[in-house]
C-alpha cells in the first residue's frame, strides 16, 4: 500500500486535499482525522504538520509527501521534489521598516533577522558571506520589528498584504520562489516495489494539472484555412481533423491552454473558422 503524507493544516492543506479528491482519492471527512485508508486505490494518507512532512518522507517510512518547496529546503531533509503542483505559490523575502536598511543584501551585515525559516535564511546569508544573526520565531514574524526583536524579517510573501499591514517593505531580491510540491526520499526510485504505484499517483496528479490548465477546443474551418488554423491550435501531439458532410469543410479538435483560449478563438474566427467551442476537461492521462 502506498503511504502518502498530506498537510493537515495551513495554506497547503485545503488545496492539497482538493487536488487529491479530483485525482480520485478518498480524503478525510473531519479535520481531526490523522490517518485514513483508501482501500480502492490501495493508498494510506497520513495528515501531518506541513513542516514535518519532509522529515517523515526522508525517514523512508512514507513513500511520498505533499509540502511546500520552501519547507522542504528549510528542513534540509534527505528528500527531493519530484512534481510541482502549482498551488500555494509564494516568494520568500527579506522585509524591513522603510528607510532602516539599504536595498543591498550586504546591508544586512550585523543585523538581526527574525524568521520561521531559519534553515533557508542562515544558508542564504552564509552562501552570500553576510554575517547577520537569525532569530527563530514560530509565526506572525511581521510583529518582530515593531517589538524590537529584530530589524529585519524573512518570510513568505504572496500578495504583500501582511507586510503592508505591518508597515514593512521588501528589501533585496526574492530569496526563493515556492509552491506546493510532491516529494520523495532521495534515491527512492531505485526501490522497485513502490515505483509503479508512485508513477501511477504522479500520472493522476499530472492529469488534474492538465485538466486545470487546458480546455478542449472544437471548430469548423474550410480546408484552405486548415494549415493556418492548425498552427493556432497545434494540440499536444497533433489536432484531430475530421471531414464534414459539407465538402470543403473540416472539423478540428485540439487541447489549448485555458488562459489563451479567448485569444485563440478570436484568431480562429478572423481566419474564417466557425462554430468554435471550448469545453472543460475533467480528467486525463497524457
Ligand atoms: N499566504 C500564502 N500564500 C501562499 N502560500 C503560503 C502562504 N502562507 C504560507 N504559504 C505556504 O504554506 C506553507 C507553509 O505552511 P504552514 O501550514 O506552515 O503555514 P501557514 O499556511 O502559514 O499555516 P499556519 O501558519 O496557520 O500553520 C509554505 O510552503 C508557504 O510557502
Ligand atoms: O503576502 P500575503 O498575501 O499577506 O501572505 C503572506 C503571509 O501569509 C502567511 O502568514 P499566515 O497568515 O499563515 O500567518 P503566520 O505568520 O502565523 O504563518 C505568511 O507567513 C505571511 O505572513
Ligand atoms: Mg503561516
Amino acid at each position: 500500500m502506498l503511504r502518502i503524507a498530506v498537510p493537515n493544516k495551513g495554506s497547503l492543506s485545503g488545496p492539497a486535499a482538493e487536488m487529491l479528491h479530483e485525482a480520485g482519492y478518498q480524503q478525510r471527512r473531519e479535520s481531526k482525522e490523522l490517518r485514513i485508508v483508501d482501500p480502492v486505490n490501495d493508498v494510506e494518507f497520513f495528515y501531518l504538520r506541513p513542516r514535518d512532512i519532509a522529515i517523515y518522507v526522508a525517514s523512508g517510512q512514507l513513500d511520498i509527501g505533499i509540502t511546500g518547496r520552501d519547507l522542504l529546503i528549510d528542513s534540509d531533509a534527505y528528500a527531493e521534489e519530484i512534481l510541482p503542483l502549482g498551488f500555494a505559490r509564494s516568494t520568500f523575502r527579506f522585509a524591513t521598516k522603510p528607510g532602516t536598511v539599504g536595498d543591498d543584501l550586504a546591508d544586512l551585515k550585523g543585523k538581526t533577522v527574525a524568521t520561521s525559516y531559519e534553515g533557508i535564511v542562515a544558508k542564504h546569508l552564509s552562501d552570500n558571506g553576510i554575517d547577520a544573526s537569525v532569530v527563530h520565531l514560530d509565526g506572525a514574524v511581521e510583529t518582530a520589528i515593531q517589538l524590537g526583536v529584530a530589524q529585519v524579517i524573512a518570510d513568505v510573501v504572496e500578495t504583500g498584504t501582511s507586510l503592508r499591514n505591518a508597515g514593512l517593505e521588501v528589501v533585496g531580491e526574492p530569496i526563493m520562489k515556492s509552491e506546493a510540491v510532491v516529494i520523495r526520499r532521495i534515491g527512492a526510485d531505485a526501490e522497485e516495489a513502490a515505483e509503479s504505484k508512485v508513477q501511477q499517483f504522479l500520472r493522476r496528479l499530472q492529469g488534474v494539472l492538465v485538466a486545470r490548465t487546458y480546455v478542449m477546443m472544437d471548430y469548423d474551418c474550410r480546408v484552405e484555412q486548415l494549415e493556418k488554423a492548425v498552427a493556432l491550435t497545434p494540440g499536444l501531439e497533433s489536432p484531430t481533423v475530421s471531414p464534414l458532410h459539407n465538402e470543403g469543410w473540416v472539423a478540428v479538435r485540439a487541447m489549448v491552454p485555458a488562459k489563451e483560449a479567448q485569444r485563440i478563438m478570436d484568431d480562429l474566427y478572423d481566419i474564417g473558422a466557425r462554430a468554435i467551442l471550448t469545453t472543460a476537461i475533467h480528467a486525463c492521462r497524457l
